[in-house]
């Protein structure tokens, strides 16, 4: 099954208008950050390596066949391993965002973070869009085996935290890739406020209750 012409399109400017609204609000500098479609045929839509997320032109976006050869559009993201192994190792996935968000990536460098689990549940929203928050040790951006360690944490989390570098999240559609991105982004920012006030989180059966009402994708 493959999504028409029409839709595709549709899909790409999807792409270019939140990456627009993203570098707008500052969540993303310069030509950092990528996105990743799926698409019904197993191929996906990549933003391209070096693009300005504020400026896409929606037809210059790559588009992958499901094994990964660049179809049409510009060369894709370095990290386009990266966001093959999300959206293979999560079915439910239709889209990823990574961004350089300056809060989380603040939390990224934190020494003293908790790896399994970067920042604690401190707001129910947190909880229901990101959960838990596991952080990928270090490697150079574009690396492969960025993609391969990812590959191990995806199936669990819904989001990861690459160290010294920003998150990757996935949502069932592209509009809840960037929603709960933006979430994460402003539970690192309270997190970073609150550090040194020893903030009371929610507890496990509060984390547990939202987690059986409101499963993440
Ligand atoms: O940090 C990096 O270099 C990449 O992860 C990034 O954010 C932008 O790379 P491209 O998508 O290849 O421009
Ligand atoms: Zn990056």
């Amino acid at each position: 099954m493959s999504q028409s012409p029409h839709e595709i399109n549709r899909l790409r400017e999807q792409i270019a208008l939140h990456g627009k609204s993203l570098f707008d609000r500052g969540l993303t500098m310069g030509s950092s950050g990528n996105i990743s479609q799926r698409l019904e045929d197993g191929g996906c839509l990549m933003t391209p390596t070096n693009a300005c997320l504020g400026r896409l032109d929606p037809a210059r976006i790559t588009r992958l066949d499901a094994h990964g050869r660049v179809l049409d559009g510009d060369a894709p993201t370095k990290e386009h391993f990266l966001h093959r192994a999300m959206l293979e190792e999560r079915p439910s996935a239709g889209a990823i965002v990574h961004l350089h968000s300056t809060h989380s990536v603040a939390v990224s460098c934190l020494p003293d973070i908790n790896p399994c689990d970067c920042i604690p549940p401190l707001t129910a929203y947190y909880v229901m869009r990101v959960g838990t928050l596991p952080l990928v040790p270090y490697h150079v951006p574009g690396d492969e085996r960025l993609g391969d360690a990812v590959r191990g944490l995806a199936g669990q989390h819904s989001a990861v935290l690459l160290a010294n570098h920003g998150p990757v999240v996935a949502g069932k559609n592209l509009d809840a890739a960037v929603y709960a991105t933006e979430e994460l982004e402003e539970t690192a920012k309270l997190f970073l406020l609150l550090r040194g006030t020893n903030p009371r989180g929610l507890t496990p059966e509060q984390v547990d209750e939202l987690n059986a009402r409101y499963p993440r994708d």
